[in-house]
């Protein structure tokens, strides 16, 4: 008997990614206002003689289908603290962009984690998955819960956080990616450029900001254009210049308000509706900015099992 459970995973936007000093351990300490949207990852879990990836959809060409693979290493990591070998296959039906700012590998890191302890019987607790979740990296706690929270420390303390009403979205995808590394390096660079400092010594602790967190909780989308901020957002300007045209691409077109989505190079746009939606990602299509354009909605659920395991 093959069983199989496939586990849907939502990309994320930063709607607030305030970025504090370079600790001592290479991370930054972070106020960072995650909301889901929905683009979706599946991960696919089927038992298997060894662990193995596949990968199908936009930009899979670029997954590495090896050991470092997020979704391999969930599955290696899980199986581990259960005394077991990771002898499953994990298909990746992937809709994220990827290396775009938006968690696509986080997303399938979480994936895969609920996916294996569904197929497994692990039983493996909430607190577990979300312990796992943050050794494998600094999004990957948030692509498990979804919806909305603020996340503190690297990113992977979260604090669920109240939303009262849709958001519409429009992102543009870019070609190619950026390394998240490489835009926090460079973040520091342009502030040592500054000449403020870039360390824990010299920038001030990041704080959410209060009027943002009301706008989520009101639904109000103009209060939220308004709000939106990314600190990274110059250092991603700064490594591809080009990006400022599909910003202001964007805007012309009308959207409330654009920003660089995480680390980019994907640029997200905030508008009033679906009818807008449409208006704004028409004339980003006409502008020639960028590779792809979607449209979708937030808050979104985390990771779930979407199909019961079945028996074939
Ligand atoms: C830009 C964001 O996507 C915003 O949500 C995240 O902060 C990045 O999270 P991520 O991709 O899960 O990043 P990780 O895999 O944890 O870290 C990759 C690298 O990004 C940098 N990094 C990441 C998170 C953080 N709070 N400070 C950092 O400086 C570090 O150089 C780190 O070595
Ligand atoms: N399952 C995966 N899907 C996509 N990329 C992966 C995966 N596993 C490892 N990677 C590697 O991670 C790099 C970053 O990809 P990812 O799509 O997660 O970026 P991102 O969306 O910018 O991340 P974040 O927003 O969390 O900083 C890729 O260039 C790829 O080499």
């Amino acid at each position: 008997m093959t069983r199989s459970v496939t586990v849907r995973v939502p990309a994320k936007v930063n709607v607030q990614l305030a970025v504090g000093g370079l600790r001592p351990d290479g991370f930054h300490d972070l106020a960072n206002v995650f909301l889901a949207v929905g683009l979706y990852d599946e991960v696919t879990a089927t038992p298997a003689d060894e662990l193995r990836i596949t990968c199908a959809g936009p930009g899979a060409a670029e997954v590495p289908l090896d050991a470092t693979n997020l979704a391999a290493r969930a599955a290696t990591a899980l199986a581990r603290r259960h005394g077991r070998t990771p002898a499953v296959h994990l298909h990746i039906a992937k809709d994220i962009p990827v290396a775009g700012g938006m968690a696509g590998g986080s997303a399938d890191a979480a994936g895969a984690l609920v996916a294996c302890d569904a197929l497994w019987g692990t039983g493996a607790s909430r607190e577990e998955l979300l312990e796992i979740c943050a050794e494998l990296g600094s999004d990957v706690p948030f692509s498990l819960v979804g919806e909305a929270a603020l996340g503190r420390g690297r990113g992977e303390l979260l604090e669920p956080l109240p939303v009262g009403g849709t958001f519409h979205w429009v992102f543009a995808v870019a070609d190619g990616g950026l390394s998240t590394p490489a835009v926090y390096a460079e973040c520091d660079r342009l502030r040592e450029a500054a000449g403020t400092g870039a360390t824990t010594a010299d920038v001030p602790d990041p704080e959410p900001s209060p009027a943002l967190l009301s706008a989520l909780r009101s639904g109000d989308a103009t209060a939220l254009a308004a709000a939106l901020s990314n600190d990274l957002q110059p250092a991603a300007l700064s490594l591809r210049p080009s990006l400022a045209a599909t910003l202001e691409a964007g805007t012309r077109a009308g959207a409330l308000a654009a920003l660089v989505s995480g680390s980019g190079p994907t640029t997200a746009f905030l508008v009033a509706d679906a009818e807008q939606a449409d208006r704004v990602a028409a004339a980003l299509r006409a502008s020639g900015t960028c590779r792809t354009v979607r449209t979708t909605t937030s808050p979104a659920p985390g990771a779930r099992v979407c199909e019961p395991a079945t028996a074939h």
